[in-house]
């Protein structure tokens, strides 16, 4: 049988992960993404989406084991390769963004050195060649001032700033799969979108794969073309975003759904006017308009008087 579909840049069949033999905490994860593809995992918190995205980069810690499974990144099963073989991986060929960019990022390093580093450690580069990319990259992010940037440390940044170094490194290297674990649910409201936004932007300019970690719905239907629904461990549910929005097919997934906020003809104040839900602009740092998205967390916060 031929299929015209590419051969996926990621594979994970039937996960499990584990504390020793009689705590599974993954019960059998499997799915596909295809380059270029943004696929989404969404769940409540507990549901295992950060520990499978940890066990693709390889970085899962003790006592948390991969009790099974397999998990093959561009047709190589990386549970099988060493040590050294996947930190090379990581960075390079594939990236990952957390929640928290102040626990990934080293507070004693200016933003241009880390950066740096990765072209250097990745690509061989002197750190004068490094650095100068490294300014290029804060570019890419659309860091203002990327010069001056470069030189401070990560505790003179915004959260919203230090989010763009961290997309900045991950990106560095141009990596066929990055992991965004939560990437926005620390930062304000309105710099969600432009962050969102800017990933989205870069990896598709790129052709990056991206592995969209969130328990937020909004956000999830703002990206994914796909989305897995993840439950205690288990995927229960995988479709095309539109599809599982119109027409969700496990009990969890319809539960998932109606605990959103109703949106649709609701007006809030914005910027001081009157706006629909569905149609919401905010401010990104340079002072244009970007479309906010609509999330709980969102709804919440511009409903408040
Ligand atoms: N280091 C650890 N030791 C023991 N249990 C852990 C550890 N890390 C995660 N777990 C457990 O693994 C399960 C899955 O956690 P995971 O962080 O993947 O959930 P999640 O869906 O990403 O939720 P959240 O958004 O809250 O992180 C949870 O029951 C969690 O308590």
């Amino acid at each position: 049988m031929s299929s015209s579909l590419p051969d996926p840049v990621l594979s994970v069949r039937d996960l499990r992960i584990g504390i020793g033999a009689g705590n599974q905490l993954l019960h059998g994860v499997s799915f596909d993404i295809l380059p270029g593809e943004t696929y989404g995992l969404v769940g409540e918190s507990g549901s295992g989406k950060s520990i499978t995205g940890l066990s693709v980069m390889g970085l899962l810690k003790s006592p948390l084991a991969i009790t099974g499974g397999s998990i093959h990144f561009q047709g190589q099963d990386v549970l099988q390769l060493g040590k050294r073989a996947r930190r090379r991986l990581r960075g390079d060929r594939m990236a990952m963004v957390f929640q928290e960019p102040m626990t990934a990022l080293n507070p004693l390093v200016t933003i241009g050195r880390q950066i740096a580093e990765m072209f250097v450690v990745h690509r061989g580069l002197g750190w004068r060649d490094a650095r100068h990319k490294a300014v290029e990259a804060l570019e890419s992010v659309r860091v203002p001032a990327p010069e001056e940037r470069a030189r401070a440390y990560p505790h003179q940044l915004s959260g919203g700033m230090r989010q763009r170094v961290m997309i900045a490194i991950a990106l560095a290297c141009r990596p066929d799969l990055l992991i965004a674990d939560e990437p926005t649910t620390a930062l304000d409201v309105t710099v969600q979108a432009g962050v969102l936004e800017l990933i989205a932007e870069l990896c598709r300019a790129e052709g990056t794969a991206v592995l969209l970690v969130s328990h937020d719905l909004g956000v999830i239907a703002n990206m994914c073309g796909r989305v897995g629904v993840m439950d205690q461990g288990r995927l229960v549910e995988e479709q095309d975003t539109k599809a599982l929005f119109e027409n969700p097919l496990h009990p969890y997934t319809r539960g998932l759904l109606a605990a959103r906020p109703r949106l649709g003809s609701r007006t809030v104040a914005t910027r001081g006017r009157l706006t629909e839900l569905d149609d919401m602009v905010a401010s990104d740092e340079r002072g244009r308009d970007v479309p906010t998205l609509i999330t709980p967390r969102s709804v919440a916060a511009e409903a408040l008087p």
